[in-house]
């Protein structure tokens, strides 16, 4: 995790642009043209590069959702590789939202998206995701984890795994007790994950590569997870849209205000929508700037909004 705890730090902000992009969150001037995925993909692409250009020096990441680019298919991949390489090359730490989990041998696979394409003879792997972290999904146990472990220490990454969901019905198991003992699977999951990570814990910063997910919109059971997880950084959603306030993430961070990124994505990306005046736009540009301009407003309210909160 140091490369994210030396971004934030660097930016005095510990929260994550949602890069998500739908077709209802752009300016309809965007798609006026658009006849193909293709299209839809270009269009994408310059909506992030608009949002990331206004805020890459004010918050340390961003965390595109492959699925938003993935349904429209493989024009819509490479808009999500390209928006990662660009990313990047702003300085932004790039969190990849893939939620990967399988059996061992597959999720070895879905691993390259950290390590990058297998190794074969005569070639070198290659980055083709240009991710930092990713998050993924523990059902499967630790041998749906390890490769992502293994691949992230290979390459100094880290992953995020979901412990505690922000949506509604993530009660339905994740607040399940298990039989014997007093513990949620939740909070079941957050003693594994310092276990998986002990191995990687940075010498400095004390945290290991393996993050947990812990939702804004659950405050209580996000203090619980915090003392059980010490070690284990936390990637945060639903801040914002979802209904997660400032006031509710004080518990989710450490005792120095670090040890938490907090995500916003629909109220940061569409911000604009939200404007007193929105103008008939008369070019993309003009469009974009709009987006762009209420993009870094929300992105600096919110940082003014945690910072005050942890105070
Ligand atoms: O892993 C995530 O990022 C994630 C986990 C979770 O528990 N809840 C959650 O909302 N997310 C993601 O965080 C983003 C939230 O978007 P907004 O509600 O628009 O800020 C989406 O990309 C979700 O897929």
């Amino acid at each position: 995790m140091r490369q994210l705890i030396e971004a934030i730090t660097r930016t005095s902000n510990p929260s994550v642009v949602g890069l998500d992009p739908k077709p209802s969150l752009l300016p309809k001037i965007l798609l006026r043209n658009a006849k193909s995925p293709q299209d839809v993909a270009q269009a994408y692409f310059s909506f992030n590069t608009a949002i990331i250009d206004a805020v890459y020096d004010i918050v340390p990441a961003v965390k595109p959702q492959i699925a938003m680019y993935e349904s429209w298919g493989e024009a819509g991949i490479n808009a999500y590789t390209r928006t990662n390489e660009y990313a990047r090359s702003r300085g932004l730490y790039v969190l990849g939202d893939i939620k990967r989990g399988d059996i061992g041998s597959t999720a070895q696979a879905y691993a390259s998206h950290l390590n990058g394409t297998p190794k074969i003879e005569g070639m070198e792997p290659v980055d083709v995701w240009h991710e930092d972290a990713v998050t993924v999904n523990p059902y499967l146990g630790i041998d749906g984890i390890e490769p992502f472990i293994e691949a992230a220490q290979e390459c100094d990454k880290d992953i995020f795994v979901l412990a505690k969901t922000s949506n509604p019905s993530s009660a339905d198991l994740q607040d399940l007790t298990i039989a014997n003992t007093n513990l949620t699977l939740s909070e079941h999951v957050a003693l594994l994950l310092e276990q998986w990570g002990e191995t990687t814990r940075d010498s400095q910063y004390g945290y290991s590569r393996v993050g947990a997910v812990v939702g804004a919109t659950h405050p209580v059971i996000g203090a619980k997870l915090r003392e059980l997880m010490p070690h284990t950084f936390f990637l945060v959603p639903g801040y914002g849209a979802q209904g997660g306030t400032a006031r509710d993430l004080r518990g989710l961070f450490d005792s120095n205000g670090m040890g938490a990124l907090v995500n916003s994505s629909r109220g940061i990306i569409a911000a604009w929508q939200k404007a007193e005046d929105i103008p008939e736009f008369s070019s993309t540009e003009q469009a974009l700037d709009f987006v762009a301009h209420y993009a870094r407003e929300a992105a600096l309210a919110m940082k003014n909004d945690i910072t005050n909160a942890l105070s």
